[in-house]
């Protein structure tokens, strides 16, 4: 690996794609190729096969994907499913076809079994039933996982998946319908809280901030990395060559969704009621990452919740006004 591989990041406007942009950039990388799902549908092969044949990359990382959060996972799960294995298939068989030397596949901790023992080991994959808000999704991953593995077995390249746990940060779905929990609560404690500032002084706009209602009990547990965490993991596993082929990448630290609201309300500046919609799902109780296999290899996360937090509602405030709402 020097600084001209030519390396493709499929999914490179996504929030997970172009902070490993960035990264790449950052660290002297000069041959980034991206294309938008408009100038390639990744679920054509024919499209894939070609582009393959024609851009000839050296090294691929797939992070694109159908992606969301709970409701949008447990709505639609043919598009989660059907989707989410079209665009892998295409990018892992056509990596394999143009012989690229490394291919590194994005997955996602609901791949393991949802009561499985916690913190959740490599291991643990396969083990047990998962969630049946996501399974779609985490069928159509460990399969990712599996191509991988059966690539580096038979054919001894070095294909390799990381397994992120719940990521949030800077270009984040905001969409309430179809994002996850973190950028949710940002936008709504925030918007709970501008109706007034127009009309009342700071203070008694204090008192007045509207109630937020967030899904289901309060009590799942979730492990959050910001996103540019998981980029330099990404970039770690780019210029290291990794002994097995399944890797978690987290904190090792998480906490209940009650907590997590508690700390954005207090960082967004709400001081209104919080209601819980018991009407919604919970998801799995918990899935916390054990990430001893990642720190044996030399790699541990840096930015604390609080701070990415923080930065995610900087960046927030600063482009709320251009966010396309993303409808499946
Ligand atoms: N967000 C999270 O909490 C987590 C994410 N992950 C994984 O990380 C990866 C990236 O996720 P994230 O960045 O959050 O997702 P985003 O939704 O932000 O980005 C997904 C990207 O995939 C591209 N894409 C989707 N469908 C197609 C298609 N048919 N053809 C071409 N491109 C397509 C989109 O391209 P375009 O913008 O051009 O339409 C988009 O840039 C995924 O594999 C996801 O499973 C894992 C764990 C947690
Ligand atoms: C990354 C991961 O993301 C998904 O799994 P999830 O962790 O369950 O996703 P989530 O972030 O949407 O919710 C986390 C928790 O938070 C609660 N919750 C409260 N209030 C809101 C809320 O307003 N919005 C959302 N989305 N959730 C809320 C919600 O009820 C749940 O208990 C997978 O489908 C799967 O695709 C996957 O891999």
């Amino acid at each position: 690996m020097n600084k001209t591989t030519k390396i493709y990041i499929a999914g490179h406007r996504g929030m997970v794609g172009s902070a490993i942009w960035r990264a790449l950039e950052a660290k002297g990388y000069t041959h980034l190729i991206g294309k938008t799902s408009k100038e390639l549908d990744l679920k054509s092969q024919p499209e894939v096969a070609d582009f393959f044949e024609c851009e000839k990359p050296e090294v691929v990382i797939d992070a694109a994907a159908r992606v969301g959060g709970i409701l949008a996972n447990n709505n639609y799960p043919y598009q989660f499913l059907m989707e989410n294995m079209q665009i892998q298939n295409n990018l892992i068989d056509s990596s394999l076809k143009a012989d690229v030397a490394k291919f590194i596949f994005l997955g996602s901790s609901c791949i393991y079994p949802k009561l499985a023992p916690q913190p959740l080991k490599e291991e643990y994959l396969l083990t047990g039933p998962l969630e049946p808000t996501n399974e779609w999704y985490a069928i159509a991953k460990i399969t990712g996982v599996k191509a991988c593995e059966a690539i580096r077995k038979q054919f001894g390249k070095d294909y390799i998946s990381l397994m992120p746990t719940n990521l949030y940060g800077t270009h984040d779905n905001f969409d309430l319908t179809t994002s996850h929990v973190l950028p949710a609560m940002i936008r709504k404690f925030h918007e709970a809280k501008q109706p007034q500032l127009s009309m009342l002084s700071e203070v008694e706009a204090d008192k007045e901030h509207l109630p937020v209602t967030l899904w289901g009990s309060g009590t799942p547990m979730r492990e959050f990395l910001f996103v540019e965490d998981l980029a330099d993991a990404v970039v770690f596993a780019l210029e290291n060559k990794f002994q097995d082929n399944l890797y978690n990448v987290g904190t090792g630290v998480d906490l209940t969704i009650k907590e997590l609201a508690e700390l954005i309300q207090k960082t967004v500046g709400h001081t209104g009621e919080i209601i819980w919609d018991s009407s919604k799902p919970d998801g799995t109780p918990r899935k916390l990452m054990d990430v001893s296999k990642m720190t044996d290899a030399g790699w541990k996360a840096k930015v604390g919740l609080e701070e990415g937090i923080k930065r995610t509602y900087e960046w927030f405030l600063e482009n709320q006004e251009n966010f396309k709402e993303v409808k499946l």
